[in-house]
């Protein structure tokens, strides 16, 4: 693991839009396309805002969410509508967005069609986790219901977890298509997730999730 301190978060933010655009360009300019995996939540909004500015070649780039909650795009805690809000508009508006959530009662019943149009756009060539005080990243929740399968590398790319500190049932990038990612950075921000986070790497992942992702992730933190 690899930790980067920024002085405050408006320069964390810039500084991170700018390495993950960099990224994606890079894969762009050599293979014609690249994906973007990224978090929903409270945190990544303002590296949304500046990488729906750049000037790259969206068109050639999928982008898909870590997780989602089983809610309505027209709900407030909708990861999909923070997408479409913050990342998808501007010049970003070009990217390909691919589903993490289609209306149904219940995960299970959309599983096999949302994992069948993440495949083509496997390994991911940039990630970008989040990670809660909980040491969840993703939706991979201590003490959610299949978390021993999901942190396993033969779990199926996309799994249904539940979890009381979880709200609503989620669908979730497992652990092996999230530690295949090409460029792994997991932002982090104040002082109750670097404690956090310092304690995840003291513990097994079925205690701190984010310890499954850890090794070759490059982690981002200001206060
Ligand atoms: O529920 C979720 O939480 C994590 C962390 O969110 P934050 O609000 O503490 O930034 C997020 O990474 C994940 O995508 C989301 O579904």
């Amino acid at each position: 693991m690899k930790f980067v301190e920024y002085p405050d978060r408006e320069f964390l933010m810039l500084k991170l839009a700018d390495v993950i655009a960099g990224e994606l360009a890079d894969f762009l300019r050599r293979e014609g396309r690249a994906s973007l995996c990224v978090p929903g939540g409270t945190t990544p909004g303002p590296i949304f805002d500046t990488l729906s500015g750049v000037d790259i070649d969206w068109a050639n780039v999928a982008v898909f969410l870590n997780d989602e909650r089983w809610v309505p795009e027209d709900s407030p805690r909708s990861n999909t509508r923070l997408l479409r809000e913050r990342l998808l508009v501007g010049r970003a508006a070009a990217a390909q967005l691919v589903p993490l959530y289609a209306p149904a009662d219940q995960p299970e019943d959309r599983l096999a069609e949302l994992a069948e149009g993440i495949a083509p756009h496997l390994p991911i060539s940039v990630l970008l986790l989040g990670m809660g005080a909980d040491m969840h990243t993703a939706s991979l929740f201590p003490g959610a219901d299949r978390l021993e399968e999901a942190l396993t590398d033969s779990a199926p790319t996309l799994m249904a977890l539940r979890a009381d500190a979880a709200g609503e049932p989620r669908i979730t990038l497992t652990a092996g298509p999230l530690r295949a990612a090409m460029n792994i950075h997991i932002l982090i921000t104040g002082a109750e997730k670097r404690v956090a986070l310092e304690k995840a790497q003291h513990l097994t992942p079925a205690e701190a999730p984010v310890k499954a992702i850890l090794a070759n992730a490059t982690v981002h933190w200001a206060e």
